[in-house]
């Protein structure tokens, strides 16, 4: 298959110093819904969903993007993907090495040639596939809608994606409901590969699955990341799973990234009392373990994103806050090894790190 899919044209961005090893800059990202009211439904409020994110993500790493529900991963992924448009931000594609594209800001014929390069995994397999299409229209719809293939080619193409997914290529003319949640995941992620993507959002991609079935599928995730050279954007509340398979990870609350570092880093020695707070919560098999390792019960509800607090979003929660937290918000910035963080007092907490893994 050819790679032509990734030629979006450069919409005019100065080329920065972000590195070769950058595929994607996202650049003050955010996304606000309207809230409307009254009869003229006129905006009386938004919903800071999205509200500044600065990250990039590295051709052939997985990024992985944790935090509680309602914290904004999935209005992330979407914006990235497109099927939002951000209402502010960069997002920079370095799909070929020359120029960047400014992902955000492109229509038409080039929004149609990025979305070939970034596809989408979803969460549920269940409703994600039309259960009136057969495997062979699920998965062959995109080589059509983008005039890649049809007829007999099609159904080669067809056989071979879900071969690839480890499904038999005879499947091609049954309906989805003829198979597990598993096979449906695997489905998905045929589609999602059809068109030869460089980077794939997984969206809870396995929260769904049985416990059984989840190990299989992300080993198929890892199996094709080395075998297609795939960038992933894992988004996940389940931090075992980051932990075993990012390599990198940004942790989001209310809209905003508080922490971004390198996987061991951040699970075994996190800056950021919110990570610390979601890394008690990591289940551990080990009851000695459990025995030696507090939880840490977090105060109060997630922040409302249509009206978050002044200062640092999580200062109402947070039990180190100083009266600074609730009138500065602490900038994410640079702890000058690669890691940031987003907190007035990183340097001089102490905080509990743990591993999902070993402990
Ligand atoms: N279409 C929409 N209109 C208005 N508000 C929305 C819309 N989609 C999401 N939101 C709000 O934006 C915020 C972020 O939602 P989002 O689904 O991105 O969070 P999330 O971290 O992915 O949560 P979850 O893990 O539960 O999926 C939430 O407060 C949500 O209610």
């Amino acid at each position: 298959m050819t790679t032509a899919g990734h030629n979006v044209g450069t919409a005019g961005i100065a080329g920065d110093n972000v590195g070769d090893d950058v595929l994607l800059d996202v650049r003050n990202l955010q996304l606000h819904f309207p809230i409307r009211r009254g009869l003229m439904r006129r905006p009386a409020g938004y919903v800071r969903a999205v509200d500044g994110l600065d990250f990039v993500i590295r051709r052939g790493e997985t990024l992985g993007l944790v935090g509680e529900s309602g914290c904004g991963k999935t209005s992330t992924g979407r914006c990235v993907v497109r099927s939002y448009d951000p209402t502010g931000g960069e997002i920079l594609y370095h799909g070929n090495g020359t120029q960047p594209a400014d992902i955000a800001k492109v229509k038409s014929t080039a929004l149609k040639q990025y979305r070939r390069a970034i596809r989408m995994i979803f969460q549920d397999p269940h409703s994600s596939l039309n259960p009136r299409m057969t495997l062979r229209d699920i998965v062959g719809e995109p080589l059509k809608v983008h005039g890649i293939a049809s007829g007999s080619e099609l159904d080669e193409r067809v056989a071979s994606l879900l071969q690839t997914v480890g499904l038999r290529p005879e499947y091609m003319s049954r309906y989805p409901h003829a198979f597990s949640g598993g096979e449906r995941q695997r489905v998905g992620i045929a589609r999602a590969l059809s068109l030869d993507p460089r980077l794939v959002i997984a969206d809870e991609a396995i929260s769904a699955l049985d416990v059984s079935v989840r190990a299989q599928i992300l080993n198929l995730l890892q199996d094709l990341q080395a075998d297609r050279h795939l960038t992933y954007l894992f988004i996940s509340h389940d931090l075992s799973v980051v932990e075993y398979l990012c390599d990198r990870v940004a942790v989001m609350y209310v809209g905003k990234i508080v922490e971004m570092a390198d996987t061991a880093s951040l699970f075994t020695a996190p800056q950021h009392p919110y990570t610390e707070a979601l890394l008690s919560a990591v289940p551990k098999p080990d009851p000695l373990l459990r025995d030696r390792r507090e939880r840490i019960v977090l105060s109060g509800d997630v922040a409302d994103p249509a009206d978050p607090p002044s200062g640092c979003y999580f200062h109402p929660r947070c039990p180190y806050a100083q009266p600074i937290c609730a009138t500065e918000e602490p900038p994410l910035r640079d702890l000058g090894n690669g890691n940031s963080v987003a907190c007035h007092f990183a340097e001089e907490l102490d905080l509990r790190g743990v591993t999902a893994h070993t402990g």
